[in-house]
C-alpha cells in the first residue's frame, strides 16, 4: 500500500486561495477583493469579488477614485466582495459560516456578514485598519460576536497553467 501525499495545501490555504483567485476577477485597478464563504464542515457554500452591479457596465461606470464629483468615482457603484459572497448565496441560510476574505471588511459589509449569521471572519490584508469604517466593523464584529483572525501566510506558491 502506498502511503498519502503530504504536501497537499491545508484548508486554510485552500479557502484563501479560492479567495485569491475570486478576486482575480475584479476590474478594479487599484484594489482587487476575494471572498469565499465556507460551511461549518468546510464546504464551499459561495465566492465573491469587488464590481458592479448586474447591469452596470464595466465599460462605462467610473473607476477612478479621484474626482472632486462623487458621481464620477467607482464607490458609490462598486458590491464589495463579501456582499456579493452574501447575495451570490441561493441555498438558505449562511448561520454559522465562515468567511475567508482577502480584504477586512468594511462596516457596510461588516452588517451584512452579522445579520447572515456568518461568525467568523478569516482575513488577509488589512491596509484600512486606520479607517473608521474598519474600526467600526471590528466594534460591531466584537459586540456581536463574530470573531476574527489574521491568516497566517505560509509562503506556499502555487502556479497553474491555464
Ligand atoms: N473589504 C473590502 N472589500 C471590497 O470589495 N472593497 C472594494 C471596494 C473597491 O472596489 C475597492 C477599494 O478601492 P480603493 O479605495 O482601495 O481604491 O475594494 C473594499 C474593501 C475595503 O474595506
Ligand atoms: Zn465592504
Amino acid at each position: 500500500m502506498s502511503d498519502k501525499r503530504e504536501d497537499y495545501i491545508s484548508w486554510d490555504e485552500y479557502f484563501m486561495a479560492v479567495a485569491q483567485l475570486a478576486g482575480m476577477r475584479s476590474k478594479d485597478p487599484h484594489t482587487q477583493v476575494g471572498a469565499c464563504i465556507v460551511s461549518e464542515d468546510n464546504k464551499i457554500l459561495s465566492m465573491g469579488y469587488n464590481g458592479f452591479p448586474r447591469g452596470c457596465s464595466d465599460d462605462e461606470f467610473p473607476w477612478g477614485k479621484t474626482s472632486e464629483n462623487p458621481l464620477e468615482n467607482k464607490y458609490l457603484y462598486t458590491t464589495h466582495s463579501e456582499l456579493n459572497a452574501i447575495l451570490n448565496y441561493r441555498g438558505g441560510s449562511l448561520e454559522g459560516a465562515k468567511l475567508y476574505v482577502t480584504l477586512f471588511p468594511c462596516n457596510e459589509c461588516c452588517k451584512a456578514i452579522i445579520q447572515a449569521g456568518i461568525k467568523t471572519v478569516i482575513y488577509d490584508c488589512d491596509k484600512y485598519a486606520d479607517t473608521p469604517s474598519v474600526i467600526a466593523s471590528k466594534r460591531m464584529m466584537k459586540a456581536s460576536g463574530v470573531t476574527f483572525q489574521k491568516y497566517h501566510r505560509t509562503g506556499r506558491e502555487i502556479t497553474m497553467s491555464l
